[in-house]
């Protein structure tokens, strides 16, 4: 019996084959990657949507214009939510609902976007309970369109900087939104350009003259009927995008407009009636809705890299270029070695940072819980743990996805391979949400605390308390029996520990040679970004071997340890100069690493397709001619081609207005 659930009447014969090959089942790997029940719920919900011609996409996205696309996504998320009793099992189950968006609309935006991963958190964090109940309540209830305005023209990272002021008017018992300057206008909230009817905005609430630093606001942007902006308010669309053009990002600015006291979201900081402002229990308590983007980014981002994987990997079974043995007819291009290394660590890291996104999404709900009784103590570590994994997996997923393009050829240039959506969806996670390189800063400035802590014989929180052990001065790799990975996993907690000490001890330094604390960081800030990629890719490869050890199954186990062990290689390999920096790592060593990353190669190969399919994306989720589930790459290509909409007529009107009076005049002259 095929361990392969995938395997379809009318399959082009090669997936079939590689399918039969497969030392697991795919339906209890998906179990493994999602958790049995999500995995379940994706595929009763797949299956719905496919019979629901409503949510279908009219025509392909890559054929139409933003205004189009717009109004496509708009049309999907209104009927989406029409059927959604019918869809899933539980409308309030944000990993439910995301799967039905992701079916039904894709990935490149649609009108409730940060609605429901914004301003819905933000409500739920940050507002108190009648605040709640007059807002919270008609959002879900989609009464009313939300989007979440924080980064302005001028500012973005600095949120200290932002020029957006709440003035408080006791006389009126009102804030005063105002934008001072074209600096300081809203600028990129998704939904806001042509959308959104309300907006939570970030302001600097002043009081009497003075500044307490920026909180949130309640805001109503455009009329509930007419849509029209309110008096005071200037708001439109900034203009398309490398992506996500079926999103209006906008800009926002305010002339005075008046909004009541009450619209300050007053669950934690307050201002009463008479202009006494209340501390919320953590500075950074109004950062929440952030956390919780980057929390659920994680995973999210392995999921397009899984995607990029499954593209490229099913295409590459299908696609027959060259031949290995001169006259033995050209090879399934998956069969080159260079191929299998340049898509199997992608796919291993789809996979690792799908696990991650869970143990992160499981920290974050604790997180909320305690804060919603007033305690903040985990805070610090899930941010410093948010920010270290959404720089380094958004970073290492678009690194991944090129690969997958380039794995295509030609074909994965095209947009019929779909990767060019997602690669540019997944690519401004880079940005979003805190650059990239701000986040790996806020990390850093958490373990050089954790340092100091350690010095003490102290620990800051359990994700530093490998901070606390001895070094080891050699690595056990290649030293033990074959199949022992514990000294790959120790070679990633060594590099991390040294680069954390060594910035460390550089800081120390300079700061004892008379440097300030600021300029000494200066100084080091490469070298401290460099300490954080490499903690949170320990964190990583802990993280997968937490994974491999809590799965029952043998042969799921089996096929996923082939897979961290893979993981462990590659990613050492690609980091091994800070293993040579101090020998802890030996030629011979590098070249065991090497050799076994080869072995894996093999071994993977034939589980390669049952790996992709166990992220059961269906074919409208995938939204990809080259990543197919039946593998009917050519024909399906050429039908795409034909949709283009420069196919509508055999001669477009350019030819006779611009190209043939050229033409007409060149040969005339030539015939003068
Ligand atoms: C259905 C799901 C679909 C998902 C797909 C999503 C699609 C939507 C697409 C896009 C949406 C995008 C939205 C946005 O981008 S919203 C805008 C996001 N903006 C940012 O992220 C700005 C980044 N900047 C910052 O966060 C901050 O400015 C900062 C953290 C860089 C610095 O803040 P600042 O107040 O200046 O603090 P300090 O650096 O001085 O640090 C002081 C202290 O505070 C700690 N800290 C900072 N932030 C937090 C936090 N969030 N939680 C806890 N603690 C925090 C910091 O660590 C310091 O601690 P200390 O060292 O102990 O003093
Ligand atoms: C697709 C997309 C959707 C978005 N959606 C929203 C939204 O819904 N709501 C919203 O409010 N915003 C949104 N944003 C804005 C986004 O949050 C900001 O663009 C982001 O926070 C980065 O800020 P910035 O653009 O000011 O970059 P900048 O801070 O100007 O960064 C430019 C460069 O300066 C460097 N840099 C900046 N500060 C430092 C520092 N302290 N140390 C070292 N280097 C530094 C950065 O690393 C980067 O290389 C969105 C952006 C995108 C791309």
């Amino acid at each position: 019996m095929p361990l392969n659930k995938e395997i379809q009447p009318g399959d082009n014969d090669e997936l079939t084959r590689e399918r039969l090959q497969a030392t697991f089942d795919t339906q209890q790997m998906a179990a493994a990657l999602w958790g049995s029940d999500l995995a379940r719920k994706r595929r009763e919900l797949a299956k719905k949507v496919d019979k629901l011609t409503v949510l279908h996409d009219s025509k392909d996205m890559s054929f139409m214009t933003r205004e189009e696309k717009l109004s496509e996504n708009a049309r999907k998320v209104v009927q989406m939510f029409a059927h959604v009793a019918d869809i899933v099992e539980d409308p309030s189950d944000d990993a439910e609902m995301f799967h039905l968006s992701s079916n039904a609309i894709g990935h490149e935006g649609h009108p409730f976007g940060v609605h429901f991963v914004m301003f819905i958190p933000a409500l739920k964090a940050q507002a108190d309970d009648e605040q709640r109940e007059k807002w919270l309540m008609p959002a879900l209830g989609l009464q009313l369109i939300g989007t979440y305005a924080q980064t302005e023209l001028g500012h973005g990272t600095n949120l200290r900087a932002l020029e957006t002021m709440a003035t408080f008017d006791k006389a009126t018992d009102e804030f005063v939104i105002h934008t001072p300057t074209v600096t300081a206008l809203k600028w990129w909230p998704g939904s806001l350009g042509k959308s959104s009817n309300h907006a939570v905005v970030s302001a600097n609430l002043i009081i009497d003259g003075k500044s307490y630093g920026h909180h949130n606001f309640m805001v109503q942007i455009r009329d509930e009927n007419t849509h029209k902006p309110l008096k005071g308010i200037t708001v439109g669309d900034i203009g398309p995008k490398m992506a996500y053009n079926a999103s209006d990002n906008g800009f926002l600015g305010f002339d005075h407009h008046r909004i009541p006291r009450r619209n300050m979201l007053m669950r934690h900081a307050k201002v009463d009636k008479n202009g006494v402002y209340t501390k919320p229990p953590h500075a950074k308590i109004g950062y929440s809705a952030m956390v919780h983007v980057r929390s659920v980014m994680i995973g999210h981002q392995g999921m397009f890299l899984g995607s990029a994987s499954t593209i490229a990997i099913r295409y590459s079974l299908v696609r027959r270029q060259g031949e290995i043995k001169e006259g033995s007819g050209e090879v399934k291009i998956l069969d080159y070695q260079t191929q299998q290394h340049r898509l199997f660590p992608q796919l291993a890291r789809a996979y690792v940072f799908m696990f991650a996104g869970k143990e992160v999404r499981e920290l974050y709900q604790k997180v909320l819980s305690d804060m919603e009784k007033g305690e903040t103590t985990l805070l610090a570590d899930l941010h410093a743990l948010t920010s270290g994994l959404k720089s380094v997996v958004t970073h290492l997923c678009v690194a991944g996805m090129e690969q997958c393009r380039m794995a295509c050829g030609g074909h994965g240039y095209s947009r019929a391979s779909g990767i060019p959506e997602i690669w540019g969806v997944a690519v401004g996670g880079c940005t979003y949400e805190g650059e990239n390189m701000v986040m790996l800063l806020q990390l850093a400035r958490y373990l050089m605390k954790a340092v100091k802590e350690t010095k003490k014989g102290k620990s800051l929180g359990r994700l530093v308390d490998y901070l606390l052990l001895p070094q080891d001065r050699h690595s056990l790799i290649g030293r033990v029996p074959q199949g022992e990975y514990g000294p790959h996993l120790a070679a990633f907690e060594h590099i991390a520990r040294r680069q954390i000490f060594k910035v460390a001890d550089e800081l120390t330094k300079l700061q004892d040679k008379g440097m300030s604390k600021e300029i000494a960081w200066q100084k080091k800030a490469v070298e401290l970004q460099r300490a954080a990629r490499l903690h949170t890719r320990f964190y990583l490869a802990a993280c997968f071997h937490r994974k491999v050890q809590s799965v029952v199954d043998g042969r799921i186990r089996e096929a996923l340890a082939d897979l961290y062990h893979l993981h462990l290689n590659y990613e050492l390999l690609d980091m091994v100069n800070y293993a040579l920096e101090d020998a802890y790592l030996k030629a011979d060593q590098v070249d065991f690493i090497r050799e076994d990353m080869y072995r894996l190669l093999e071994t993977i190969r034939p589980n390669a397709i049952s790996l992709v399919d166990a992220f059961e994306f269906s074919d409208r989720e995938l939204r990809s001619v080259l990543g197919r589930r039946d593998g009917h790459v050519y024909e399906n290509l050429y039908k795409w081609a034909k949709e283009s909409e420069l196919n509508r007529a055999d001669v477009l009107p350019y030819f006779d207005k611009y190209l043939k009076p050229m033409m007409l005049a060149a040969r005339q002259r030539s015939n003068i």
